[in-house]
């Protein structure tokens, strides 16, 4: 069999009901249509083509963007879409532009930190368009450090305003997406300087364009920070670099939910906490979370595709072996799929969450804001990180032929690998998460009883006491056969057990430190993996959640548990020294979940295409011949590789300069 004759075929084995799958996946019947709709609204147009983008010098690819951009604003006008609907659109244009920072951090920036007055001043223009916005906070010489920012902005009461300054070149704004050559507008983060007196980093809406005719206002210097990783790739957005000498505001555009500055320069609190000021990267790490499982799903798809057509090796009767069948390939392959499911509900469950906050915030309730915090923080990173190193991974899984531009691997991966390090290094943000979880440790002897995601915190404690005895044999007595770790409350015990005593571990040794930021610094590596295994019981965790759902739809239930305990089983594996030496699982016990492993990946081949094919992603949206619906790879690859510019004629240009007299040059001198 064939090309196009295997992917139907591989289709023909499914085992579950895949359009009741594609509703799972999209999270309602309501969601699934939208984007379905909005998937081909954009496929069917050729304004949104996106095949030649490799291959643009970076003027001509930043134009075809502005181009784009402008013409889905143009669409969304015309069709009166809805929010939702146009989010979506956006989504599956998938080029990366100022727009994504306009409305995924300007505008929220201002409904999260603006009063009310400020919120109606300004987000009626920029719902128009009629502002475009960036996000201006990291500097040249600081990212991570916000508290380190060095821009300031000085209040003069005689004027009633602010001035903006960037008083050395390491505080100039260096990275901020949609600045370089577009936005007009900025919420620039700068020390707030009244009467003499520091008040920390606060935001401020700044103009930076003149509305008619674009050029930088006085005391504005502005531009591209160069190419990025890549070709095409991330090259599509201008990445911008600011200084300010001594630019003058308004009073009022400074950002005053969390702390307002009189006339008289006087600072008054207000009753939200301080850390309101970095609301938004809260609202954008969330949204990153879900960013995660599309992009890795996407590589999936393709990978998988790709699995099922490839052919290497032979059988008995002649006809190669499909790559997917190797036992190798699915214990690369299936834990990446797995992968794209369960970040695709914590996404849900991470949104639920920060609604929750949100509403909370709202009501003067703070009390789950450092929660919010430590989830979104470390699953921002847990998902990019491994969603980064999936990519490259599907990239291998696919051969010579993913390296290749057409198979779509190399832009995804240029384009989704600095997830690990916007909106806070991934690193950095485990840290964040590593200081919640040692303070809610340290909270345990008082009594207070750990909530939400650390409730687990309080139980494994109780149970590291009453079973201490038998540790050296594993905490979980009830597993004696592979199919054992198929029962929800085993897994989750393992996962707890782990964390928890990876988690006592650390601060205990922490403990050992006269100053605790010295042992916190010591110790930070150690802290990480701790973090890393809390947020990864979070994910195993709101996997087995989803389970206990009503799933409608013949087989799918089965095939979303096949795949938690694969997500789950395979990271026990990977990280089988944490489970060892934590005493939560013996060796045979691993063993066990080793077969189970195995087992699960038998029951998955017959319906990974169909797997895949639930994401219902458009061939235009893959942007991959290796993934390509129909599964006819070689002919459209052969097609492809004509397209290159280089094939535009027999001769290379250059032939006549370099080639022929090299050549002449080697037969005059063999002929000596
Ligand atoms: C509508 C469509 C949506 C589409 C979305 C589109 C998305 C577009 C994506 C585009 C791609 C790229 C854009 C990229 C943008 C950026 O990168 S913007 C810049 C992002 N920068 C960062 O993330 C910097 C990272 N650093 C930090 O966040 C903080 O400085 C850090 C967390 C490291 C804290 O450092 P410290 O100095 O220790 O902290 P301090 O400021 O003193 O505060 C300590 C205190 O505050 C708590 N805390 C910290 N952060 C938060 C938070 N975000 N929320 C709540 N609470 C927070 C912390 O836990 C401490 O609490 P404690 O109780 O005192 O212990
Ligand atoms: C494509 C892209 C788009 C961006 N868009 C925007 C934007 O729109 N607006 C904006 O304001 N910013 C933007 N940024 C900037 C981004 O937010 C920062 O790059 C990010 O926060 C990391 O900061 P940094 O670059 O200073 O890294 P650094 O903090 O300098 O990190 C360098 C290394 O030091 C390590 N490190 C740092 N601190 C610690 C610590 N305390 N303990 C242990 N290790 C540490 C890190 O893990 C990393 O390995 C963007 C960045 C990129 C790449």
């Amino acid at each position: 069999m064939e090309g196009v004759d295997i992917l139907p075929h591989e289709r023909s084995k499914t085992q579950f009901d895949v359009d009741a799958m594609k509703i799972v996946w999209a999270g309602s019947r309501h969601a699934f249509e939208v984007s379905d709709r909005m998937a081909r609204l954009v496929a069917s147009d050729p304004a949104f083509q996106k095949d030649n983008r490799s291959r643009l010098g970076r003027k001509e690819l930043f134009k075809n963007t502005l181009r784009k951009a402008t013409y889905a604003w143009k669409r969304i006008l015309e069709l009166r879409l809805t929010e939702e609907e146009a989010g979506r659109l956006r989504f599956f244009v998938d080029e990366p532009a100022f727009t994504d920072l306009h409305w995924g951090m300007f505008v929220p920036a201002i409904k999260g930190q603006g009063t009310e007055e400020q919120q109606q001043k300004w987000l009626p223009l920029a719902y128009k368009m009629q502002i475009i916005g960036c996000y201006a906070q990291t500097e040249l010489g600081h990212g991570s450090n916000v508290q380190g920012l060095e821009t300031t902005a000085t209040f003069d009461p005689d004027k009633d305003e602010f001035v903006i300054h960037s008083p050395t070149l390491t505080s100039s704004k260096w990275w901020p997406g949609g600045l370089g050559k577009v936005s007009t507008h900025a919420v620039v983060y700068a020390r707030l300087i009244t009467n003499g007196e520091e008040h920390g980093v606060h935001g401020f809406i700044v103009q930076l364009r003149s509305l008619d005719d674009h050029m930088p206002l006085p005391g504005i210097t502005i531009g591209d920070i160069g190419m990025k990783f890549g070709n095409g790739a991330y090259n599509t957005m201008d990445n911008g670099v600011l200084t300010f000498d001594h630019v003058r505001i308004p009073r009022n555009q400074m950002l005053m939910r969390v702390l307002q500055v009189t006339s008289e320069g006087k600072c008054v609190q207000s009753n939200v906490p301080r850390q309101l000021i970095y609301g938004t990267m809260v609202f954008v790490r969330q949204t990153i979370v879900a960013d995660a499982s599309s992009a890795l799903s996407r590589a999936v798809c393709i990978a998988t595709r790709y699995s099922a057509v490839r052919r290497q090796f032979g059988s008995q009767d002649g006809v190669e072996t499909q790559v997917i069948d190797y036992k190798t390939q699915q214990n690369r392959l299936f834990p990446l799929l797995a992968s794209a499911y369960a970040f695709r509900f914590v996404g849900e469950w991470l949104k639920w969450l920060y609604t929750d906050v949100t509403q909370r915030l709202q009501a003067n309730d703070f009390s789950t804001l450092p929660e919010a915090h430590a989830c979104t923080a470390g699953l921002k990173s847990l998902t990019t990180t491994a969603t980064a190193d999936a990519i490259e991974e599907c990239r291998k899984l696919c051969g010579g032929h993913g390296y290749l531009c057409a198979s779509g691997l190399p832009e995804l991966f240029a384009v989704y690998v600095p997830a690990c390090t916007y909106e806070g290094d991934n690193v950095v943000l485990l840290l964040q998460v590593a200081r919640f979880l040692m303070k809610t440790v340290s909270q345990l002897g008082s009594g207070k009883k750990p909530i939400g995601t650390t409730a687990y915190l309080g139980r494994v404690q109780d149970l590291m006491q009453c079973r201490c005895e038998v540790q050296t044999v594993g905490i979980i007595y009830s597993i004696n056969a592979a199919e054992d770790w198929l029962k929800p409350s085993v897994m989750l015990e393992a996962f707890e057990a782990r964390s928890a005593r990876m988690c006592v571990a650390r601060a205990q040794n922490l403990g050992k430190f006269a100053n605790p930021e010295d042992g916190f610094a010591e110790l930070s590596a150690d802290l990480v993996e701790a973090a890393v295994a809390h947020c990864q019981l979070i994910v195993v965790s709101k996997f087995l959640d989803k389970l206990q759902q009503d799933i409608p739809g013949n087989g799918v239930k089965q095939q979303l548990q096949n795949l938690c305990y694969i997500y789950a089983l395979n990271l026990l594996h990977k990280h089988l020294g944490d489970f060892l030496s934590t005493g939560c699982i013996t060796p045979k016990q691993a063993s066990l979940a080793n077969d189970q492993l195995r087992s699960l990946y038998s029951q998955v081949r017959p319906n990974a295409i169909a797997l895949v094919d639930a994401f219902n992603y458009t061939d235009h949206y893959l942007g991959s011949v290796l993934g390509r619906y129909d599964g006819n790879v070689y002919p459209k690859l052969y097609e492809e590789a004509w397209k290159d510019p280089l094939n535009d004629s027999v001769l290379p240009d250059g032939y006549n300069e370099y080639i022929r007299p090299l050549l002449k040059q080697q037969l005059h001198n063999s002929r000596l």
